[in-house]
């Protein structure tokens, strides 16, 4: 198993949703010692702003054609997106079984069947 195997399969996503779990402020996280503690600690709207800037951020370092920087943007997204999702009470396992519920669904597929379900709802 090599070293991006090894990382992608030890469940780091879960890992660094207990940590950021733990930096809630009802649970002991404290704002002048942790990025995370002090960005609960600014509230909904700059973990967003975060999000946002970071997405920008991702989309740069592709168009520049940047191989390494994207890894880091792509790892500050899902970073800031996992703070997101611990806002709201949700896990990245959740998004993970999404995906997985997906695999083997062609997204045209997926888009045609959502499509006709739409059109088969009743008008208000
Ligand atoms: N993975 C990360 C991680 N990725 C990015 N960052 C921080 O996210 C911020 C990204 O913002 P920017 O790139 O815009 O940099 P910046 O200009 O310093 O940020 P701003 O001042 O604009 O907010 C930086 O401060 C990074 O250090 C992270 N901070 C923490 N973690 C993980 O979260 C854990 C808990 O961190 P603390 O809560 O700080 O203990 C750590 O042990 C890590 O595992």
């Amino acid at each position: 198993m090599n070293d991006i195997q090894r990382v992608g399969s030890d469940n780091t996503l879960a890992r660094i949703a207990a940590v950021i779990e733990s930096r809630k402020p009802g649970n002991g996280g404290d704002p002048a010692s942790s990025y995370v503690a002090k960005l609960f600690d600014k509230g909904l709207d700059s973990i967003l702003k975060k999000i946002g800037e970071e997405a920008t951020e991702t989309v740069m370092a592709a168009k520049d054609g940047d191989p390494q920087k994207l890894l880091y943007e792509v790892a500050d997204l899902w970073f800031h997106s996992i703070i997101a999702l611990s806002h709201f009470g949700l896990k990245p396992e959740q998004v993970l079984a999404e995906l997985a519920r997906r695999e083997g669904l062609s997204g045209l597929q997926e888009f045609a069947q959502r499509s006709k379900a739409q059109e088969e709802e009743p008008n208000d």
